[in-house]
């Protein structure tokens, strides 16, 4: 692999990291890319380093009609975000691949944990849980030790990708600060354009408009039914909705929020933490929590943890200056808004 001059300039590149051999196969069905390992030279900090393949990610039909959109706004957004919970972009390069230089995150994904035959403690999901909710919700701003937070739909933008594989663990130590990742299928909402429209006469307007009128302005309401996705599986190590059920397709199952619920595998999980999953897996969105909702249940009304929180935050405080991104270089291609409410299903 041929890395670009101005990036070996900076960068020394080491091992893959993490599970290869998926993302591998997460090439052929997609999505795709693997991650590797590279020391900075200037300072001799480690840091991850995303490889987008560009032929494959144009491939994989992933992308708008133009994928360069896709990748500047993602790295866009990856640069106006500032928060704990959301992972932060060092540099950008491209070439014949994108190369995105990201902090070092060294407990790997969600995933791995997830995916490992001793459960999580409940009180380890809540950790986690909550800084995922702190990443994604909107909020009143609260200050931190870099200023206001901002919040991804605070920003108007939707992950609309959020997964055991796109939450990173910052120490290998189960209690840790998590971060969000991966911006590729985010979307930036505009203005409310729907209001706009409506302000005509709808002689003219086509029906799925119209009948958009019910949904409009949930679309930020996706982020939260993964994350209740992501609530199901740390709690009881098996996903809701998968294909080997065989009374209803995948694709039913979710459209009509009937996950599988073995009792055996919940028994040691509090009726309040399975209450906040079955009131984030609902189908209709205008009746789903919302994370300013979610953040209330009185699953998370817990001290401890919201101290346990605040403590390891003041620790990366101590040891890390604010993020410098200015110098990065800019992203040329214009952005196109996404409209507040995207029309039909
Ligand atoms: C920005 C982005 N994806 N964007 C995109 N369009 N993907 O298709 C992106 C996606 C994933 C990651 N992952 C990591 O940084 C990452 C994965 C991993 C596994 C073991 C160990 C580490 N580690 O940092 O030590 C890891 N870091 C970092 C960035």
């Amino acid at each position: 692999m041929m890395f670009p001059k101005e990036f070996r300039e900076k960068y020394i590149m080491s091992k893959t990291l993490g599970r290869f051999l998926t993302e591998l196969c997460s090439c052929f069905s997609g999505a795709c890319g693997e991650v590797k390992l590279a020391f900075e030279k200037s300072t001799c900090n480690k840091v991850a380093v995303k490889i987008i393949n560009k032929r494959k990610f144009v491939a994989s039909g992933l992308t708008d009609a133009n994928p360069a959109l896709n990748i500047n706004t993602e790295i866009e957004i990856l640069k106006k975000i500032d928060h704990p919970c959301l992972i932060k972009i060092k540099n950008f390069f491209e070439a014949e691949d994108y190369y995105i230089v990201l902090e070092l995150m060294e407990g790997g994904e969600l995933y791995d944990r997830v995916s490992r035959p001793i459960k999580m403690k409940e009180d380890t999901c809540k950790l986690y849980f909550y800084q995922m909710l702190l990443a994604v919700k909107v909020h009143n701003r609260s200050v931190t030790c870099w200023g206001a937070l901002n919040y991804l739909h605070d920003n108007g933008i939707i992950h609309r990708d959020l997964k055991p594989e796109n939450v990173l663990l910052s120490s290998s130590e189960e209690i840790c600060l998590i971060k969000i990742t991966d911006f590729g299928q985010s979307k930036i909402l505009g203005e409310a354009s729907l209001m706009k429209t409506l302000c005509g006469t709808p002689m003219y307007l086509a029906p799925e408009v119209l009948n958009s009128l019910g949904t409009a302005g949930y679309s930020r309401a996706v982020d939260c039914w993964s994350l209740g996705v992501i609530l199901f599986v740390c709690l009881c190590g098996y996903p809701p909705f998968n294909e080997q059920n065989t009374q209803l397709s995948l694709k039913d199952q979710i459209t009509h929020g009937k996950y599988t619920f073995i009792a055996k595998e919940w028994k040691h999980v509090s009726d309040m933490a399975l209450d906040l999953v079955k009131k984030l897996l609902v189908v209709d969105p205008s009746k789903r929590l919302t994370t300013e909702e979610a953040l209330e249940h009185p699953w998370l009304q817990d001290e401890d943890m919201k101290t346990t929180f605040q403590q390891l935050l003041a620790q990366t405080c101590t040891n890390m200056s604010p993020p410098e991104t200015s110098k990065m270089p800019t992203t040329t291609r214009k952005r196109l808004h996404e409209n507040e409410e995207e029309y039909g299903s």
